[in-house]
């Protein structure tokens, strides 16, 4: 079987770890995880920093739910080795540091962290040699089909129009630009048919670049995600924006992706994949 094959069945709930158990999205992957009614997933394991507070304490209490039993621990190796897939909203270092245990432990790895270097991002490709990766810097359906538009946007461009992605997030956010903008920039990069890496431009100071696809990052306030890829001509203007304004959206998504994994062959997969939007 091959990446991207039907996967076979597996009867049962899927038993699910979730990594970053106290952070933003840790805390929504589990309110999302307890709402699932229809017996599909089971909340198998949370595990939070080493020396985190939410270690000890239940992981729906800590999620703000009823309590569910689940006991937020702080030892991702005995998750990834029990877990049917665990899904990873954290840092960089750690994601790859658990990609390396879910290539061990053959668990569904769903990667949600932002941030990656080429190193990093290589590395998440080896553990994808013996395990299904999903890696996506943007788990939300909205997001996927801009992408989807943006290419096609700048496929039919030429060079003359300038290609801009302007982002906002919260003020905690560590990385910029977002992963979101970096996903954006490369789906025009693809679509004008140009090295992405030669034509970002993010740290600019003086006149823009010719061809460049530039970017621009505000942070403040508790944004959610604001994203908008502009497409500047002469004389007309093309703006594609997204607002997210709630993180449930990459919840779902990532825990979709976690289900469309189990069964399936190593590889290393995205978003487009799991939408069938490729
Ligand atoms: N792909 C997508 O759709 C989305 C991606 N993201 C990305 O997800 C990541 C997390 O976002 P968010 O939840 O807002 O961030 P938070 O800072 O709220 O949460 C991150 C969590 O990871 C924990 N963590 C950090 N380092 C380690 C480590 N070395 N080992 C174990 N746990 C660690 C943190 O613990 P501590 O506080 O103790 O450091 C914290 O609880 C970011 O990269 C963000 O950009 C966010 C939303 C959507
Ligand atoms: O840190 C966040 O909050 C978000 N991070 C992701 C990114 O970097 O694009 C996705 C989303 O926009 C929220």
């Amino acid at each position: 079987m091959t990446a991207g094959d039907t996967p076979r069945p597996i009867e049962g709930a899927l038993k699910l770890g979730i990594t970053g158990a106290a952070g933003r999205m840790g805390r929504m992957l589990i309110q999302t995880v307890l709402d699932v009614t229809d017996g599909s997933v089971v909340l198998h394991g949370a595990i939070a920093n080493e020396g985190s507070a939410a270690v000890g304490q239940d992981a729906g209490l800590l999620a703000g739910r009823a309590a569910c039993g689940v006991t937020v621990g702080d030892d991702p190796v005995q998750l990834f080795a029990t877990a049917d897939a665990v899904v990873d909203f954290t840092r960089p270092e750690a994601s790859v540091r658990f990609s390396a245990l879910a290539a061990q432990g053959k668990a569904v790895h769903v990667v949600g962290t932002t941030g990656f270097s080429a190193e990093d991002l290589a590395a998440l490709g080896r553990a994808a040699r013996h395990t299904p990766v999903v890696q996506s810097y943007n788990m939300g359906l909205g997001i996927n089909v801009l992408a989807a538009l943006v290419r096609q946007a700048a496929r039919a461009l030429d060079a003359g129009w300038d290609i801009e992605v302007v982002e906002m997030h919260h003020r905690h956010k560590i990385d910029a630009p977002s992963g979101t903008a970096i996903l954006l920039g490369r789906a025009a990069a693809e679509g004008r048919g140009v090295d992405f890496d030669a034509a970002r431009a993010v740290d600019r100071d003086g006149r823009r670049p010719d061809g460049a696809i530039g970017f621009a990052t505000l942070r403040g306030g508790d944004v959610v995600g604001e994203h908008t890829v502009i497409l500047a001509g002469a004389g007309e203007r093309i703006e594609l924006a997204h607002r997210a304004t709630d993180r449930g959206i990459f919840a779902r998504g990532a825990l979709k992706a976690a289900l469309w994994g189990r069964g399936r062959a190593p590889g290393l997969y995205s978003m487009t994949d799991v939408l069938g939007l490729g």
